[in-house]
C-alpha cells in the first residue's frame, strides 16, 4: 500500500497558527520582497509554510519508502538501531525515547537517514541501513536528499543576506560535503498511541537541534506554541507546502535574531485520528566541528549582542556535541531522574541555558 498522498479534511473548528506562506520561487528569483517575508517569518514565528519549492515528487517515494521499512519485522529493523551514543542515524523504535521527565515512553518508530551516507553511496560513511533503504538510495532517497539540501541552502542564504552576512558566512558552515547530523527522518505513528499514550504526546514540546528544517505533513498533530501567548495550535498541513522552521544553531548563530520555535506532536485532531501517521522531514544542521556561537560580519548580530549583555550566546559546543547531547538525554535508556531530564534534553526552550547566572550585588 503506498503512503497516504491524499490530505484527509482537517476540520473546520480547529483554531490553527497562522504561518505566513513564502514562495520558494520568488527566493530563488532572488526577488527582495519575498526574502524581507521569509526573514520576519524567520523572527517572530520561526515557522512558515513553503510553496512551490518542487520536491511533491521526492517526498511522495520518501513516504512510500518509509513505509516499506517501517512494515519490515521488528528484529529487523533492530538491526540497525540508532544506539545509546548520541548518534540519530538509523532506526529508532517505538518507547526508545522519553517524553517527559517522568521517563514516559514515547511511541513514535523513526528512520533517519544521514546525509553522509546518501552523499557517499555506496560507500558507508556513517553506518549501514535496511535493504528497502539501500534499494532506494538511488532512486528515490538521493533524489529527496539532493532537493532538501539545495532548498535549505538556497533559505539559508537568504536569511544570511537579510542579516547582513558577508556573502556564504552561513553556507560556509554547512558544507554538504563535510560531515554533519543532517539527515532525513521518517515518523511512524500507529493510531493505538493516540489513545494509549499516558501524556497524550507524541513528541514533547521542543526546538530543533540544528539549522533548518523541512517538514512535509499529510495528517495534523503538529503544533506550535505562539510567542507573547503560548497558545498551542495546530499547523494545517496544505497540499504541496512544505513547513520550514528554523532550528537553535540558527538563533545561536545570529544571536536570537532567529526564532527556534517550540513546537510538539499531539494526535490528529478529530476524525483524522483514525489515520496512522506519517511524516517526514530533512533536518539540516551545521558541520560537527562548528562550534555554536554567533558568527562574525554582521552589524545586525553585533547589536542584538550589544542589546542584550545578559545573554551569552557562545555555548563553547560543536554542532555535533550539541546534537549528541540532545539526542542521548531522551533516549530512555540514559534516563536518570526529573531533574537530569529537564537539564540535558532541553535547548534554546530553556531561554536560561543563554542568560548569564544574575550577579550577586548584595
Ligand atoms: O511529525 C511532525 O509533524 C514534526 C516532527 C518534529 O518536530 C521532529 O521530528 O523534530
Ligand atoms: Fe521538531
Amino acid at each position: 500500500m503506498p503512503g497516504l498522498t491524499v490530505y484527509p479534511p482537517f476540520p473546520e473548528d480547529v483554531p490553527t497558527a497562522p504561518l505566513l506562506i513564502i514562495d520558494y520561487a520568488l527566493i530563488t528569483a532572488g526577488d527582495e520582497h519575498e526574502k524581507d517575508r521569509l526573514f520576519k517569518a524567520a523572527r517572530e514565528l520561526g515557522f512558515w509554510y513553503l510553496k512551490n519549492h518542487g520536491a511533491d515528487e521526492e517526498v511522495d517515494g520518501m513516504f512510500d519508502m518509509g513505509l516499506e521499512t517501517m512494515r519490515l519485522p521488528l528484529q529487523e529493523k533492530m538491526k540497525f538501531e540508532q544506539g545509546d551514543g548520541g548518534l540519530s542515524f538509523g532506526y529508532k523504535a517505538a518507547g526508545a525515547s522519553t517524553i517527559d521527565e517522568k521517563g514516559t515512553r514515547d511511541a513514535n518508530e523513526f528512520l533517519n537517514i544521514a546525509k553522509d551516507d546518501v552523499f557517499a553511496w555506496p560507500a558507508v560513511a556513517r553506518r549501514t541501513y535496511p535493504e528497502t533503504v539501500n534499494a532506494r538510495m538511488t532512486s528515490t532517497i538521493g533524489p529527496f536528499i539532493r532537493k532538501a539540501v539545495e532548498v535549505n541552502t538556497t533559505l539559508i542564504n537568504a536569511l544570511n543576506d537579510k542579516l547582513g552576512l558577508p556573502e556564504g558566512t552561513l553556507a560556509g558552515v554547512h558544507r554538504s560535503d563535510a560531515h554533519s547530523a543532517s539527515a532525513s527522518r521518517f515518523i511512524r505513528t500507529a493510531p493505538e498511541a493516540y489513545v494509549s499514550s499516558e501524556a497524550k504526546l507524541l513528541l514533547p514540546g521542543h526546538t530543533d537541534y540544528g539549522s533548518l528544517s523541512f517538514l512535509h505533513n499529510r495528517l495534523g498533530g503538529l503544533q506550535v506554541r505562539m510567542p507573547v501567548t503560548d497558545e498551542w495550535l495546530y499547523v494545517k498541513p496544505l497540499p504541496g507546502h512544505a513547513v520550514c522552521n528554523v532550528g537553535d544553531a540558527l538563533t545561536i548563530f545570529s544571536a536570537g535574531i532567529l526564532r527556534s520555535n517550540i513546537h510538539r506532536v499531539v494526535p490528529p485532531p478529530s476524525e483524522q485520528k483514525k489515520y496512522e501517521r506519517h511524516s517526514l522531514v530533512y533536518f539540516t544542521r551545521p558541520e560537527d566541528s562548528v562550534i555554536l556561537r554567533p558568527v562574525e560580519g554582521s552589524q545586525l548580530i553585533s547589536q542584538e549582542i550589544a542589546k542584550n549583555p545578559e545573554k551569552n550566546w557562545d555555548t563553547s559546543t560543536t554542532s555535533k556535541d550539541w546534537v549528541a547531547r540532545r539526542i542521548s538525554s531522551t533516549r530512555a535508556k540514559n534516563y536518570k531522574s526529573p531533574e537530569a531530564w529537564k537539564a540535558q534534553a532541553r535547548g534554546t526552550e530553556t531561554d536560561a541555558l543563554f542568560v548569564r547566572p544574575a550577579v550577586n550585588t548584595n
